[in-house]
């Protein structure tokens, strides 16, 4: 790995302190860091060297996956951080920055090799790009690489206009588009698990596969990002990128060889055959919901609108489900059903491939015939199957369950990080994924825009609005493995 400079662009954040600095200081310690490197973190606030290195610590000694027994450790990493006080807009501060980087490089004798991590609001985004390249901090005679945060764009016109922005100074190969969920385990092995088992790559088809459904539900509401999330909602928030990306990986076709060019080519391909909705089309295949107020757990929690920060008339969705059609020979006649939502019943992230049914009343078992992928919390892949119980003969499920027992495992920072100092930019999302994307996603934003369909109010605690349950039930189908209400355990055993 070449030794660089890792110049963190918002390091004061939150998302350095809990998922960066955590990052590079496991990287460190497994010895994945270049021999030599510099990290030179940046804040508005005038901060003294110590100061900074004190937050580091603090941050790494809460977020970190390991903590050295080694106090030599810790204090060798902070050796290589460097603080500079740095705003966006001033570009005398970009001229400093420069001097201290070639400082740095000269005094630890490491080629022009710079990596820089954009870790600031969007609105910042062109202005620092455009500003790397103007103060020659991005004329280098070794490499230079550009991580950015999301969102990226606040609709397709916009996604167009940065990245045309952002390729006045970065080439497409030097720009790395971070979307944590490529960063999971389980969603990095959708690939290994469908391309590396020809049984279930056998399967991978309308013939056999009668709906995928991909759901990531939450328990947490908006928390403190009001001021973010109210402009942009569920879809902007988690569709747009994740939930596509979860798409886009479950359904992509095998390459025909590994490597990044090729499995993002066929990522394309999934979103160019997805069916476009025109605007009136969206109501009969989106669902759009907003949590309302309720009880959870016995305690009472504020709907949406009541919470800090948010318009008290806002109608942003809070949670979005929608039915996808794939136009290729390999999906189409297959439903694909994406849902996510907010201060939902549980935090699960998960993937049930639904097969066909084997057409023989004599055999049918509900829940069963379905291959799970469970991203997160729980790391694990089950494959039920109908089975015939010995003693009474009764149809029942067979569970051939993995599950994931690993404690160490990198978080997706760690792994993403990783990736981009490698210059391995497999799991990061290429401009076309992103315009893509937002092509797609466009006109369903135009029909929220101008209140084309209806803001279902949720109870918070549940399963999502009920037109959601509808969407699916019209095709004939359900959400599976929806962890039953207290209502409906009632219901259950009072049968
Ligand atoms: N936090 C999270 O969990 C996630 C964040 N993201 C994305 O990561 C990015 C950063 O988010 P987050 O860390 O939460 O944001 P924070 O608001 O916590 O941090 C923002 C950072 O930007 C700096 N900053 C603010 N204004 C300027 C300016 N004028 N010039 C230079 N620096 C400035 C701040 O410096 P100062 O300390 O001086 O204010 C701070 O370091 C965003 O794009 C966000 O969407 C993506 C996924 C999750
Ligand atoms: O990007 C985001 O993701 C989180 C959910 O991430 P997960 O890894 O916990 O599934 C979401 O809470 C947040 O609103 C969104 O910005």
């Amino acid at each position: 790995m070449d030794n660089m400079t890792f110049v963190l662009f918002g390091g004061t954040g939150d998302l350095a302190k809990r998922k960066i600095y955590p990052a590079l200081y496991n990287l460190f310690l497994e010895g994945k860091m270049p021999k030599t490197f510099s990290i030179i973190g940046l804040g508005r606030g005038d901060m003294t060297e110590e100061q900074f290195h004190k937050g580091v610590e603090n941050s790494i000694h809460t977020f970190s996956r390991h903590l050295s027994e080694n106090d030599f450790k810790i204090k060798a990493f902070l050796n290589t951080i460097r603080y500079s006080q740095f705003d966006a807009n001033t570009m005398d501060d970009y001229q400093r920055l420069l001097k201290l980087v070639k400082d740095r490089e000269n005094e630890l004798n490491i080629p022009e090799n710079r990596l820089f991590y954009l870790s600031v609001s969007p609105v910042f985004f062109d202005t620092i790009a455009l500003n790397i390249k103007q103060s020659g901090l991005g004329t280098t005679t070794g490499w230079k690489k550009l991580i950015i945060e999301k969102p990226f764009g606040h609709d397709l016109k916009s996604a167009r206009e940065l990245n045309s922005k952002l390729s006045n100074a970065f080439k497409e190969d030097e720009i790395y588009r971070i979307d944590h969920y490529l960063g999971k385990p389980m969603v990095r092995n959708i690939e290994a698990l469908e391309f590396a088992n020809p049984v279930l790559q056998a399967l991978w088809n309308n013939k056999f596969i009668a709906n995928v459904q991909i759901t990531a539900s939450e328990t947490v509401g908006v928390e403190q990002r009001a001021g973010y999330y109210d402009q942009a909602g569920a879809i902007r928030d988690m569709f747009q990128n994740h939930m596509l990306q979860l798409l886009m990986m479950t359904a992509m076709h095998s390459p025909k060889q590994i490597g990044a060019n090729e499995i993002r080519e066929e990522k394309r391909k999934v979103l160019e055959a997805l069916r476009p909705l025109n605007k009136d089309e969206v109501e009969q295949n989106v669902v759009r919901g907003q949590y309302g107020a309720g009880v959870v757990d016995n305690e009472n929690v504020s709907g949406y609108k009541d919470e800090p920060g948010v318009a008290i008339n806002s109608q942003t969705d809070t949670f979005i489900a929608a039915r996808l059609w794939i136009d290729n020979p390999d999906w189409s006649g297959v439903p694909f059903y994406i849902r996510t939502g907010k201060k939902m019943r549980e935090k699960s992230t998960r993937i049930v491939v639904e097969f066909k049914k084997s057409g023989d009343e004599l055999y049918l078992n509900e829940d069963s015939n379905q291959l799970v992928i469970e991203i997160n919390p729980n790391e694990a892949v089950t494959l039920h199957l109908n089975s015939k119980n010995p003693i009474n003969g009764h149809m029942e499920s067979m569970d051939v369950e993995y599950v994931s027992e690993q404690s160490d495992v990198p978080d997706g920072y760690e792994l993403l990080i990783y990736d981009a100092l490698l210059g391995d930019s497999t799991y990061f999302a290429h401009w076309n994924e992103v315009e893509l994307a937002w092509n797609w996603v466009q006109p369903i934003l135009d029909a929220f825009e101008e209140n084309r369909i209806p803001l279902h109010e949720y109870e918070p605690g549940l399963n999502g609005p009920e037109a959601a349950h509808r969407l699916l039930e019209e095709d004939g189908f359900k959400w599976s493995l929806d962890k039953p209400t207290v209502k409906e355990k009632e219901l259950v055993l009072q049968a």
